[in-house]
């Protein structure tokens, strides 16, 4: 039988653990099959980012347009962009060849505090992708850039929803991983009317490279086949946290988070 499909928009990490390679594992994970536009192939290892060249806008949009004018999009993500032009490439061509779920994990930086977004691009994302979301995903350090809000408990967590609704997302998912001091791990799910509160235990690593992508690509994959919102963030939840349980040291710095355990469940 064929399988649903999902498009990541989203840059190559050589080192295997995040960007299109950790959503393409995603979605194999979820019985979907992948379909990618290429934005960005970065110089990265556990260590860090070395450096990243941009796959030209025009090219961008050619592979979107390519895959879902003969393959179909069932829903779509955004991972790393690189650019304001590739941001907006990416706005217009999604307006021609959709509708379908959206989900943005509006990518900065690496978790090595690498940019892996050129100077203006990050309003950009704001402006251009934001209104057209079904949900966006970002970290705390990206709810910071974007909204001024720190978020330090499940208060100012909460503001940082209503803040990040204002730019016209369907839903916000404000990831709590990186909060500090807790014994859980908390993201907070809202459309503006419902605040889910997604809890789980917090897991003792240092392997989390690739958390994220992981999360959005699985949320992204129950979504192309038909999955609520909410019913598709909580089962993304509970992915990723087996994920952190079960990620592995890689290289001398920071290991991934791993689907392996998909095939022995
Ligand atoms: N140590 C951990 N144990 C369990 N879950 C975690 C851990 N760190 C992050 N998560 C979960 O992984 C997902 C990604 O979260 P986060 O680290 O906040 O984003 P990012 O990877 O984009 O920086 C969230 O669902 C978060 O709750
Ligand atoms: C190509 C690419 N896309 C996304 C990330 C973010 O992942 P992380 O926050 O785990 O470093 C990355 N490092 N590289």
């Amino acid at each position: 039988m064929t399988p649903r499909t999902a498009l990541t928009i989203a840059g190559s990490d050589s080192g295997g653990g995040a960007g299109i390679q950790a959503d393409l594992r995603t979605f194999f994970a979820h019985g979907v099959h992948g379909l990618v536009a290429l934005t960005a192939v970065t110089v990265q290892n556990s260590l860090g980012v070395q450096g990243f060249t941009e796959i030209p806008a025009d090219v961008v949009t050619a592979q979107i347009k390519a895959v879902a004018s003969d393959m179909g999009v069932n829903a779509a993500k955004t991972g790393m962009l690189a650019t304001a032009e590739i941001i907006r490439a990416v706005a217009k061509t999604l307006d021609e060849v959709g509708p379908f779920p959206f989900v943005v994990d509006p990518v900065a930086a690496s978790m090595t505090g690498h940019a892996l977004l050129r100077e203006d691009a990050l309003e950009a994302i704001r402006t251009e992708l934001f209104p057209r979301a079904t949900l966006i995903t970002p970290n705390l350090d990206e709810v910071r850039l974007l909204t001024g809000v720190s978020v330090v408990d499940a208060a100012s967590q909460r503001t940082a929803a209503e803040a990040l609704l204002e730019f016209g997302s369907q839903w916000v998912l404000v990831k709590g991983g990186h909060m500090q001091g807790t014994t859980d791990c908390v993201d907070l799910l809202s459309d503006g009317r419902e605040f889910i509160e997604l809890s789980g235990p917090r897991y003792i690593t240092e392997n989390t490279h690739g958390g994220g992508d992981t999360l959005a690509s699985a949320i992204t994959a129950s979504l192309a086949k038909g999955a609520s919102v909410p019913d598709a963030v909580a089962a993304g939840k509970k992915f990723i946290e087996r994920c952190v349980a079960e990620a592995y040291p890689l290289g001398a710095g920071v290991g991934p988070v791993s689907p392996f355990w998909v095939l022995n469940p």
